[in-house]
């Protein structure tokens, strides 16, 4: 079934959100403007702008941004002529207060992140979303870790509590193909024609674009990524590779891909601090399954403590940690600095 009449799926553009993480929530107005006026140019039709961790992320354990994001909501909003404005909370981390001010602000569409067996703590959230009119997304964080029969059950919830679209989030970045569709179409099945299911990926075994695209054939709407792969990890699906492919799929996303892939390139790269590169920590996320937001952290832990974030990273893995765990990578740096 297609997504409407003139797009057969959605694609949110999450640089503005997931790419925080690689910036260190360092975004500016300056730059959200930049980026929102590129890619609404190009016909992406929904940009996430939030803290890499959403409403009320920034913060010790997180990270400080450099400008409230309620600023940046308000620029996005500003600067986009077609494009909707998504913003991302995770309950816990942001309020009910936040999700009125980014309202208020003109963002359109709600995304309530838990992890994958706690749909529950998203009920009241996504209530007061459909209170105000806004669009409504589930994200079902660290996926992998569980069976497609669990996360069904879990988007059950979100469907249930107002919830218009259930992701599968690869946030490890961990996903192998059937993997991604068998846990899509186990969604798909569940939900009917109460929500649609999504698909965010990550890069970490470089399966991004692919698991996407099954996704899509496994009955995915809408689908993740980040121009110039600008996230968390080795980053997202990049958009204008996604773009370019299921554009040669004959699949309709309404995205102009070579105005696209000139913004990765012209406007996106410029203000990234790095590529998001497929290098040793970002593989080893993928190949033990570890919440790719933990990449900078870990960096910071292992250079502080002198011992290699690779192992960090193994040893996060191991523990099977989850997003909001991040004070454990310290714990685990200084042991292992002890050990040495
Ligand atoms: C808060 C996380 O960064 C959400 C996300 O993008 C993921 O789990 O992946
Ligand atoms: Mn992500």
């Amino acid at each position: 079934m297609p997504y409407s009449a003139d797009l057969d799926i959605r694609v949110t553009d999450s640089s503005l959100r997931d790419g925080s993480h690689a910036k260190q929530h360092q975004f500016t107005v300056e730059h959200v403007r930049s980026v929102v006026a590129a890619l609404d140019d190009a016909g992406v039709p929904v940009i996430e702008v939030t803290h890499g961790d959403g409403l009320g992320g920034s913060s010790f354990n997180y990270g400080f941004s450099h400008t409230p994001e309620q600023e940046l909501i308000k620029a996005a909003v500003a600067t986009a002529t077609r494009a909707k404005i998504a913003f991302l909370m995770l309950p816990g981390l942001g309020i009910q207060d936040d999700i009125r001010e980014a309202a208020d602000n003109g963002a359109s569409i709600c995304r309530i992140a838990t992890h994958c067996t706690e749909a529950d703590i998203s009920i009241q959230h996504f209530g007061l979303a459909r209170e105000l009119g806004l669009e409504t997304v589930g994200f079902l964080m660290m996926a992998h870790s569980r069976p497609p029969e669990v996360l069904a059950r879990q988007a059950r919830i979100m469907a249930d509590a107002g919830c218009e679209c259930v992701y599968v989030v690869d946030s490890a970045g961990a996903l192998i193909m059937e993997q991604t569709s068998d846990r899509v179409a186990a969604l798909v099945a569940e939900l009917g024609s109460d929500a649609q299911v999504g698909f965010h990926g990550h890069e970490n075994l470089g399966l991004g674009v692919a698991n996407s695209i099954l996704a899509v054939r496994a009955g995915a709407l809408q689908i993740d990524g980040s121009t110039r792969r600008f996230g968390a990890g080795a980053g997202n699906t990049p958009v204008e590779a996604f773009a370019a492919a299921v554009e040669r799929l004959g699949i309709r996303t309404g995205i102009d891909t070579i105005k696209i892939i000139d913004a990765a390139e012209d406007v996106v790269r410029p203000i990234m601090d790095g590529e998001c590169l497929l290098d040793r920590m970002a593989l080893t996320m993928g190949y033990t399954g570890v919440y790719s937001s933990f990449l900078k952290h870990a960096d910071r832990q292992a250079k502080k403590y002198g011992v290699p974030g690779a192992e960090i990273l193994l040893e996060a893995g191991r523990r099977k940690l989850v997003g909001g765990q991040e004070d454990q990578l310290i714990e685990i740096a200084v042991a292992l600095a002890a050990k040495k």
